[in-house]
């Protein structure tokens, strides 16, 4: 088969998306007609010099336009279409389960109510479960260059949709605000009943991911590239069989990675971790999960097996219930019979 073909059978199977930022999914045509909607000016002339405007060099230069691109979502719709459009789009590809991460930090700033942000974001999950067939689970992400203070007032206000939230991650700026800096806050989601996961080893070093393990007891890795400069830590990775939410394009083009051609997920998979594929922030980064496999097969050397792997780790790696994952797998592996004989 040629990638072209190999690609029309990746898109037939049945996926999950563990690394997702809501807000990193709003595409410039959406935001131009949600700042028209809300009289907001955008500092772009088109959404061409929006998409012009999209080179990084870094986390932060990409972080710095991130944030100032949310400013267009302000009511409870805003945040119910910008979600919407990201599940039509994952249902076109084959996603059957999301989990996807929002800031409620990045709109609390702007004057943007908590309520207004998961009211939205909510209704819109709940359409894609009964009219998609897109399972999900949603994550608060706390932002990690605020203080630990910020993160306990957003804890706070969380209080009252916890039944709707199941899980907190940290994220934003990596190097300078390590995990210990929230080691209490997570301590208290723990204590909650929420899941843990955590952005680590993106920019930042494997010290970072060894707190992330130890300090913040996470079940998941965000990233974790670099985890590879670190043997020890790469053994306990695969002794406890912590899942890394890989994001490929996310690294190309904030240069975590120089060239596709030496994206090290395959070393990490061979390395017996139990990495995902997924698209981070798709709308800034050049494409969704589809486009991120494309970028693999196109520059890296990755057999079907590698793929039906990377796919299976990603329902293996999800916050589904047991019972719910045997029920995944047991689609993906009926579906590649077909597909990948
Ligand atoms: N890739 C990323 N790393 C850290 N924070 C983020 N927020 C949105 N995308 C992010
Ligand atoms: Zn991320």
């Amino acid at each position: 088969m040629n990638s072209a073909e190999r690609l029309a059978c990746i898109r037939l199977l049945p996926k999950a998306e563990l690394h997702l930022h809501i807000e990193g999914s709003l595409e410039p045509e959406l935001m131009f007609q949600l700042a028209e909607r809300n009289a907001i000016q955008l500092p772009y002339a088109s959404v061409d010099a929006l998409r012009q405007a999209y080179q990084f060099h870094n986390l932060q230069e990409f972080l710095d336009l991130y944030y100032q691109g949310m400013s267009v979502l302000q009511t409870e719709q805003d945040f119910y279409d910008l979600t919407w459009a990201y599940l039509q789009r994952s249902a076109a590809e084959g996603v059957i389960h999301v989990e996807i991460f929002f800031d409620p930090q990045g709109h609390l700033q702007r004057g943007v109510d908590f309520s207004v942000q998961i009211e939205g974001i909510y209704r819109a999950l709940c359409d894609g479960e009964t009219q998609l067939g897109i399972s999900f689970r949603l994550i608060l992400s706390f932002l990690r260059h605020l203080s630990e203070q910020s993160a306990f007032e957003t804890l706070e206000l969380a209080m009252p949709w916890l039944n709707r939230i199941d899980g907190v991650g940290l994220d934003s700026s990596e190097l300078g605000h390590p995990p210990e800096k929230f080691a209490r806050v997570f301590a208290r989601c723990r204590e909650l009943g929420l899941r843990v996961t955590a952005h680590a080893g993106e920019e930042g070093p494997p010290e970072y991911v060894w707190q992330a393990l130890d300090l913040l007891k996470v079940q998941r890795i965000d990233h974790g590239n670099r985890a590879l400069e670190d043997e020890v830590l790469i053994e306990r990775l695969r002794n406890e069989q912590i899942p890394l939410t890989v994001c490929p394009l996310s690294n190309l083009k904030l240069c975590v990675v120089e060239d596709m051609s030496q994206h090290p997920i395959l070393k990490l998979l061979d390395a017996g971790l139990r990495v995902t594929v997924n698209s981070d922030d798709p709308a800034y980064f050049g494409g969704y999960l589809q486009d991120n496999f494309a970028a693999l097969l196109a520059h890296l050397p990755i057999t079907d097996a590698q793929i039906l792997q990377l796919i299976r780790n990603s329902f293996i790696g999800s916050w589904l219930s047991d019972s719910e994952k045997q029920a995944c797998l047991k689609r993906l592996e009926a579906a590649a019979s077909e597909v990948m004989p």
